[in-house]
């Protein structure tokens, strides 16, 4: 791999740290033999096979639905295995005893997406929530003992916060690093393996990138890592071992040294020898100039998306005019019909809270706003679907999908009256439309009555993305679309977004994905602490200026308010 990252075993030891990368590098920490799961006769995994060398970082791969969650869920003893073994540093238990007691006393740890701490508490706090409060005879909690302990450790995996901050006020990678730091809190030396499902998904490139140095400098003093990633270029940076899944079964790995992204994309759909045509990089219209394969720093950024046949110049459709609402101030877009603008910013730039003011979601201080030159003053979100707008959230467990509800329900809710005539419900035309929904968008499910919730991550969001395409909307809203999508799949949601702003609807898509926004935007506004800095045209920047001008805030002044979602 060309970028191979030079940092390797470079970083210097953290305050604390102890060296044991010699130690531990080398030997096998944790693998997996013949591992088998299936729920309801399908096969989730079938028959993986899984070495993790001791001080390593092993990225795990797989398109959406291949079973990679599944895979750690056997390794955590969420799930158990039909069939298989787990062996943790030469130790064999068979997979179909595995108990999350048994995979703890064995020292393997998690830090799931959904990190499990609470922004309200302090840092030691939230340690505290799993280690339990040291107290006196008298049961009172030892505050200062605690604190210390927590600072100790805080300094120990260099991360720069203090055990009396308040979660809420800390960065996402600082959150994520607290995660690990209260995964390990007791382990002597780096004798753990620790297991991180998606840890970046959610991050801006910056936060993302911060994330991976301190994964990379653990693994220097030889913790061992296994991270569960779509994203191509934390491979690239920090992995030493890649192993690919696809449809439960191990599709190919190697030394990442000696992997190419085009290989593991082959391998992940299956298409072949490495260079037949698929390419891990930003998608490109057809008939663009624009590079194929992973987009290098220098690399101009892809072409715009091709306009709504016969436009021209493009039709207004949305207009903002000074919005504001905390930590928006004085913003003005505009949005054409056909036009797809990106919003790109850090994590408290105020991207979510544009959408859901213009959603109704969020009422605004000051400002106006315009749907095809009428006033837009949506007052919820159903008045604002009423007038044609809707809006893909960023998180569909907590506001899109309705969990205890079928994949056909959840796919027919933004249109379930077309089945409904004179109170009969035409359940056979639901059903049909439903099949061929999640073919065009190539979900995979189990059939079309099962939960949405026993979907993998990705298809849940291909799902919920469907549903709302199928309204035909005037303005489309999207807060990181393709969050949890693999390559391909993403690559399909590009396709279905360029075919609607093809129809005339207007898109609107924030999302920390810089390489997304450059693939997909006819424009990219940029927001910096509540204002538009940069109204830029992908075609003509570079992709280091573009990242420049996204990264230009002070992470000093950025805290995030309580309540606020961006
Ligand atoms: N609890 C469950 N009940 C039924 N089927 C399940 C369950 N969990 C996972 N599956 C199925 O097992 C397969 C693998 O899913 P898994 O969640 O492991 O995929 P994944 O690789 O993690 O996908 P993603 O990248 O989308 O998160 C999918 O077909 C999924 O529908």
């Amino acid at each position: 791999m060309a970028a191979h990252n030079e940092n390797r075993r470079s970083v210097p030891a953290a305050a604390g740290g102890t060296e044991r990368a010699d130690d531990q590098a080398g030997a096998v920490a944790l693998a997996a033999y013949g591992l088998v799961k299936s729920f309801a006769g399908a096969n989730a995994l079938s028959g993986v096979d899984l070495t993790v060398n001791g001080g390593t970082i092993h990225a795990l791969l797989g398109g959406n639905g291949s079973g990679k969650s599944t895979l750690i869920k056997c390794l955590a003893g969420v799930y158990q295995a039909d069939a298989g073994t787990i062996s943790i540093h030469g130790e064999n238990l068979p997979a179909r005893q595995m108990t999350p007691r048994r995979a703890r006393a064995a020292g393997l740890r998690f830090v799931h997406q959904d990190l499990g701490l609470f922004d309200s508490l302090s840092v030691a706090e939230n340690f505290a929530l799993e280690a339990g409060f040291p107290t006196n005879p008298l049961h009172g909690i030892r505050w200062r003992e605690l604190q210390n302990r927590v600072d100790g450790l805080l300094a120990h995996y260099a991360i720069a916060v203090r055990a009396t901050d308040r979660l809420g006020s800390l960065r996402p990678s600082q959150k994520t690093m607290v995660a690990v730091a209260r995964a390990l809190a007791d382990q002597q030396d780096s004798e753990y393996t620790l297991l991180l499902d998606e840890p970046t998904a959610s991050l801006a490139e910056d936060e993302s990138r911060e994330l991976m140095a301190a994964l990379r400098s653990r693994a220097n003093h030889g913790q061992t890592i296994v991270l569960v990633t779509h994203r191509f270029r934390e491979i690239e940076e920090v992995a030493d071992h890649v192993t690919v899944l696809r449809d439960g079964i191990v599709a190919g790995g190697g030394p990442v040294a000696d992997t190419s992204i085009a290989a593991i994309v082959d391998m992940m759909s299956g298409a072949g020898p490495a260079g037949s045509g698929l390419s891990a990089g930003p998608v490109r219209p057809a008939g663009s100039a624009g590079p194929a394969g992973p987009a290098s720093d220098e690399a101009v950024l892809g072409t715009p998306a091709p306009s709504a046949p016969g436009v021209g110049v493009r039709v207004p459709l949305f207009e903002g005019r000074d919005l504001s609402r905390y930590p928006l101030s004085d913003v003005n877009l505009s949005v054409a019909s056909g036009e797809i603008v990106g919003l790109a910013g850090l994590a408290g730039s105020g991207r979510s809270t544009v959408l859901r003011a213009i959603f109704g979601d969020t009422s605004l201080s000051g400002g106006s706003m315009s749907l095809d030159g009428e006033p837009h003053e949506p007052s919820s979100p159903a008045d604002a679907v009423r007038s044609g707008v809707v809006f893909v959230p960023e998180n569909r467990h907590r506001d899109a999908a309705f969990l205890d509800l079928g994949v056909r329900e959840n796919a027919s809710a933004t249109v379930i009256g077309r089945y409904w005539r004179r109170l009969v419900m035409n359940l056979r035309m639901e059903r049909d439309e439903t099949h061929r929904l999640l073919a065009d968008h190539s979900v995979r499910a189990d059939g079309i009555e099962i939960p949405i919730s026993r979907l993998s991550g990705g298809n849940q969001q291909k799902v919920i993305l469907a549903r709302w395409l199928r309204r035909k909307p005037r303005l489309l809203l999207l807060d990181e679309p393709t969050q949890g999508v693999d390559v391909t799949s993403r690559r399909d949601i590009y396709r279905s977004l360029r075919d609607i702003a093809a129809q005339g609807c207007g898109v609107l898509v924030a999302s920390s994905d810089l390489d997304e926004l450059a693939e997909l935007c006819d424009r990219i506004l940029v927001l910096v602490e509540g204002r538009i800095v940069a109204d830029l045209v992908p075609a003509d920047t570079g992709r280091s200026e573009l990242a420049a001008v996204v990264m230009a805030a002070d992470h000093t002044v950025r805290a995030p308010q309580e309540g606020s979602e961006d």
